[in-house]
């Protein structure tokens, strides 16, 4: 079978949804079925010149091969001599962090609603061997019915590659420093979410601070506090993710499972995610 070689001439482009430090992303028709997508253009040039080509390679790879309600669909991909063009799934509810911005900040049920459709689809990847590390609002999408879906995997690496063996060469020259430092496992993305629901529920990340140094001071520390609006459910949930030892945190399906979780996600959406989950476990 002949595999279709895909051009910029198939699509009629729209508007466009968002710049990019890499190129833009266009809402766009494809002209034959005329469906809808989103068209990500990257120059070469950009890319060479941030030095983030294998990145970009290896988004390509990792979203290519991802289906699941709750992450954006890379359907095909392209280049010309100068650009580099994914054809993306179109996000109709646009950019999540601009909808908290625009609320302050998600009720209950909402934030619960996202926290488990985002843990859904962390846990697909984790079973894919795909950690995201790069899980925030900026990086998550509506979709029509209001879903979640996550973006940009630029960042994501496949699991068991700690920074020691991305690096080349061998092992042996390595000092003690470069040995002890953590291996990235699925662990990192539970932090994330843990992150990510308290930004849902008061507004902002919890360790947000004026400067980079304070910042880390805090994430080190692990020093933040609830406004007492966050329900107890809330605080035990994110309590058990913002936790220092990374095998101490609960994981995805604990999160799913979780009773604050639990008590505000319809039954449907459950039913779902166990279908969506590996039929093997
Ligand atoms: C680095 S980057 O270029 O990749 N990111 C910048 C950026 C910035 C902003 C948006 C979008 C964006 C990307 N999308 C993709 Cl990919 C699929 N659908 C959308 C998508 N969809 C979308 C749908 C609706 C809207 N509207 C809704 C009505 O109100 C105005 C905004 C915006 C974006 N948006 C991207």
């Amino acid at each position: 079978m002949v595999i279709k070689q895909w051009a910029l001439s198939d699509f009629d482009i729209g508007r466009p949804l968002g710049k990019g430090k890499f190129g833009n992303v266009y809402l766009a028709r494809e002209k034959e079925k005329g469906i809808v997508v989103a068209l990500k253009i990257l120059f070469k040039s950009q890319l060479v010149k941030s030095n983030v080509e294998h990145q970009l390679i290896r988004e390509i790879e990792i979203q290519a091969h991802l289906s699941h309600p709750n992450i954006l669909r890379m359907y095909n991909y392209f280049h010309d001599e100068k650009k580099i063009i994914l054809i993306l799934e179109y996000a109709l509810g646009g950019e999540l962090f601009k909808e908290l911005q625009r609320k302050k900040r998600f009720d209950e049920p909402t934030s619960a609603k996202y926290i488990f459709q985002v843990s859904d689809a962390l846990n697909y990847c984790h079973s894919k061997k795909v950690i995201h590390r790069d899980i925030k609002p900026e990086n998550i999408l509506i979709g029509s019915n209001g879903e979640v879906k996550i973006a940009d995997f630029g960042w994501s690496v496949h699991a068991g590659k700690s920074r020691r063996e991305t690096m080349c060469g061998t092992l042996d020259y390595l000092p003690p420093e470069m040995i002890t430092r953590a291996k990235y496992d699925e662990a990192v993305d539970y932090w994330s979410v843990g992150v990510l629901c308290y930004e849902f529920l008061v507004g902002k990340p919890p360790f947000e601070t004026k400067t980079k140094e304070d910042t880390y001071k805090r994430i080190r520390n692990i020093s933040y506090v609830f406004p007492s609006f966050v329900s107890a459910g809330a605080r035990d949930l994110i309590g058990k993710l913002l936790v220092r030892d990374p095998k101490q945190r609960i994981n995805l399906v604990q999160v799913m499972e979780h009773h604050w979780v639990m008590s505000h996600v319809r039954r449907e959406a459950i039913d779902r995610a166990s279908q969506s989950s590996d039929p093997n476990e």
